[in-house]
């Protein structure tokens, strides 16, 4: 069976994800495109998916009889009621991050969800898939005893003018919040920022750098560098520190040069290329549970959880160096 799969935003990830499920994936087919710019809609149809109905709207998309399964990849605010509508129509759908900008938001649709009784939502939390992830958390269960410490970085080498303080939690940050709760098997309770000085190329509506750090249940602390103008690459660093050791998450592959008398490697400066091989895995992962009528994978619920985390952290931002609590409601038996 060919999953046929409808594509709301066709923007940069949603043009690269088409791509991926065109030339790299098996078992599925895009048959249809909306975008809010047609334009954008219809290119991506001329470069991609020829074969594609364009939609004027997401909902009609949703409800069109040739879709049987859904990708959310516009902007975030618009995710909640496009999830909500493929929820209502009983298809599958892959949802990019965040699952939506508010935790109310998130959870009316894991309410929905658990309403319609089985999972059909996975949220685009790639790193879970990343092969350097899954080997750092076989590490830290099998290796380093029960971990104490983590200590990560995310670097972005520079970010458009429009990008400001509470954007590097909902837009950045949520990935580290969703894999160190899988990492770890661990929710959160407590979240705190603090900040440097900011970096000279940064602006007076966007803190850079930043440190959050984050207190676990089990009473491990994380503390993660946000530095989204950091200029010299894509950098995302983890390390756990354990009972027994240390584990790092493994360094992209990079040719070692020895050159001019230095010994020199190259480091991405690109997010697509850093991740390129976790958004195949994930993708064809979705298409693999969806042509089952059902979702795997990060769920309705970690977006759920990852939504409160980051509203929690927005309200750190504002306050000076406090902790701010996180407190999660009893977990649905149906994301047990
Ligand atoms: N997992 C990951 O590593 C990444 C995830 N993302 C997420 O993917 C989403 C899209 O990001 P980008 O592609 O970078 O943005 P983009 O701005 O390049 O593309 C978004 C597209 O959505 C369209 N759009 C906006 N509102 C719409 C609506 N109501 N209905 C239909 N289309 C609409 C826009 O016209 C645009 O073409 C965001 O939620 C972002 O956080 C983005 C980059 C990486
Ligand atoms: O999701 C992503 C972008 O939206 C975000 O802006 C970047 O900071 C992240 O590194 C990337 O993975």
């Amino acid at each position: 069976m060919t999953l046929k799969i409808g594509v709301i935003g066709t923007g940069m990830i949603g043009r690269d994800h088409t791509r991926r499920i065109q030339q790299v994936l098996a078992g599925a087919e895009v048959v249809a495109l909306s975008d809010v710019n047609l334009a954008s809609a219809e290119s991506v149809r001329a470069d991609l998916a020829p074969n594609a109905k364009l939609y004027e709207t997401g909902e009609a998309l949703i409800a069109a009889p040739e879709v049987d399964a859904v990708l959310v990849t516009s902007w975030g605010a618009t995710h909640e009621p496009y999830v909500l509508a493929a929820v209502a129509a009983g298809k599958p759908v892959f949802c990019e991050k965040p699952l939506a900008t508010t935790a109310e938001g998130a959870r009316r649709i894991v309410e929905a969800e658990v309403a319609h009784g089985k999972r059909l939502v996975q949220v685009g939390f790639m790193r879970r898939y990343d092969a350097g992830y899954l080997a750092l958390r076989q590490a830290v269960q099998q290796h380093t005893g029960a971990p104490i410490l983590v200590h990560a970085a995310h670097r972005n080498p520079a970010v458009p003018e429009a990008y400001v303080t509470p954007m590097a939690i909902h837009d950045t940050l949520i990935h580290e919040i969703d894999v160190f709760r899988w990492l770890l098997d661990d929710d959160y309770v407590s979240a705190r920022v603090l900040y440097p000085r900011n970096a000279a190329r940064s602006h007076s509506k966007l803190r850079d750098p930043q440190v959050v750090v984050l207190e676990t249940k089990k009473g491990v602390l994380i503390d993660v560098e946000i530095f989204v103008n950091c200029q010299y690459g894509y950098d995302i660093q983890c390390e756990v520190v354990g009972e027994a050791g240390t584990a790092r998450l493994p360094e992209p592959m990079a040719v070692a040069l020895r050159l001019d008398a230095k010994r020199q490697s190259s480091i991405l400066t690109d997010w697509k290329d850093r991740f390129v091989a976790s958004y195949d895995v994930e993708l064809q992962d979705f298409i693999a549970a969806a042509s089952q009528g059902g979702a795997t994978g990060p769920s309705a619920w970690d977006g759920y959880a990852a939504a409160v985390t980051s509203d929690a952290c927005v309200q750190a931002q504002e306050s000076a160096g406090q902790a701010v609590a996180i407190e999660l409601p009893a977990r649905p038996a149906l994301y047990e």
